[in-house]
């Protein structure tokens, strides 16, 4: 068995939604709108505020064992002169859901050992036929939108501030200087993304790339606690992998399109994005060696939110502006990766230190979110409201 097989089979053990069924009443991919965030179908299903019915989260992933969740697997273009064969040899290129060939260009496919032109034109032609890659008009988009699932950050008022929470098929990106909750914000998503959608969660599982070592389990627990999730569970639906270097952590995301394709996530971490690159490249003389990497791991993020209709949150560090621009701004920081990240990144959010154990979350860049900011706190359970100072008591 392979180490991504073993991942995979160990997490399998705590939510097993399997794309394969046919009861898509709870949650349903985009696949009818060329943007494969996870939406609620249910138009009833309120996420703001939260019913206070909601089943045990654990409850909920168990019904929906059969779930039509996720994007199209692979073997759906199965004939029409494509054969089991050519299918296998996608996978092992990495290939493993519909949406995967149809948003790859034609001379990446070619590239796949064994696919012809030929082949590839028609393996992009029936992938189009499930996977619709046209024009939607601006209404149905909207209503997309609206259904979209966020997960919340476990602050009511970082989740106002966001317009609902993380959001899912984009990447959202936390950066600030040491201690101001990044990682915390990560850990208590990894517990968040389990719950069931109302109650604010993407009822998936966790994918964890942390490159600093700052992962620890127990924080997860406590989290876990907080939120009324078996704790054992919990753990076992966060895949965990500790990357050493540039081309490990993208390795990593190929293992996760295998992980993704076998079963549901909701999530996929990356802690801290940029930490290795700035080991692993030094100097003027390899930055733009460095930068043509970052942007590939950048592309195979969103490659995994647009198939897999995950949100991805990637963290980032801060140096110190030196610019001219500098000279206006009264907190001169801004975060590493350059333009590469700046655009890659569809929210910005830059977090700083508040008074104890408050922090404040700034938009610092959104394609619909004012630059506004707002307060939140670092508690034993997670992220939190500032005035959330009881949450342990609570949890008894
Ligand atoms: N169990 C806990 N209860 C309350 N606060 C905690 C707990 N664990 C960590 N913290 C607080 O979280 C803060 C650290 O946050 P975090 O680890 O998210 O920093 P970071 O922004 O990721 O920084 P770095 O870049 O150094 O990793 C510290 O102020 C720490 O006291």
């Amino acid at each position: 068995m392979t180490s991504s097989s073993a991942a995979v089979s160990q997490t399998e053990q705590a939510i097993d939604l399997s794309y394969h069924g046919d009861d898509d009443d709870v949650v349903s991919s985009k696949s009818h709108s060329g943007n494969n965030a996870i939406v609620v179908d249910d138009a009833e299903t309120e996420r703001h505020p939260r019913k206070a019915t909601a089943p045990p989260p654990s409850d909920v992933m168990d019904e929906d064992d059969d779930g039509q969740v996720g994007p199209s697997p692979i073997e759906s273009l199965i004939g029409n002169g494509i054969t089991n064969n050519d299918i296998k040899k996608l996978q092992e290129a990495g290939f493993y859901t519909v949406e995967s060939i149809a948003y790859t260009p034609k001379r990446k496919l070619i590239t796949v050992k064994g696919i012809s032109e030929q082949k590839a034109d028609k393996l992009l032609t029936e992938a189009s036929k499930i996977v619709p890659l046209g024009f939607t008009t601006a209404t149905e988009f909207h209503q997309r939108r609206a259904e979209l699932i966020t997960l919340t950050t476990g602050s009511k008022q970082l989740d106002t501030l966001l317009g609902g929470g993380i959001e899912t098929g984009a990447i959202t990106e936390v950066f600030g200087e040491f201690r101001t909750g990044k990682s915390q914000l990560c850990h208590t998503l990894a517990i968040t993304a389990q719950l069931p959608v109302d109650m604010g969660g993407g009822e998936g599982k966790c994918l964890y790339i942390d490159t600093e070592g700052t992962f620890r389990p127990v924080r997860l627990v406590s989290i876990a606690r907080r939120f009324g999730l078996d704790e054992n569970e919990a753990l076992d639906n966060v895949a965990y992998a500790r990357a050493y270097n540039a081309d490990h952590q993208m390795q990593l995301l190929k293992q996760a399109a295998q992980m993704m394709s076998q079963s549901r996530f909701s999530l996929l971490i990356v802690d801290s994005v940029m930490a290795l690159y700035r080991t692993d490249y030094s100097g003027r003389a390899e930055l733009s060696a460095r930068q043509m990497h970052v942007a590939k791991f950048m592309r195979a993020l969103q490659r995994l939110a647009d198939e897999f209709g995950i949100a991805v949150l990637i963290t980032n560090q801060v140096v110190a502006q030196v610019d001219s621009s500098a000279i206006f701004n009264p907190d001169p920081k801004k975060p590493i990766g350059g333009n590469i990240i700046a655009h890659s990144s569809t929210t910005r959010l830059y977090f700083k230190k508040g008074k104890g154990r408050n922090r404040i979350c700034k938009i610092y860049d959104s394609p619909c979110l004012a630059e506004t900011e707002t307060v939140f706190a670092i508690g034993e359970g997670g992220i939190m409201d500032p005035n959330d100072g009881t949450e342990d008591s609570d949890e008894e």
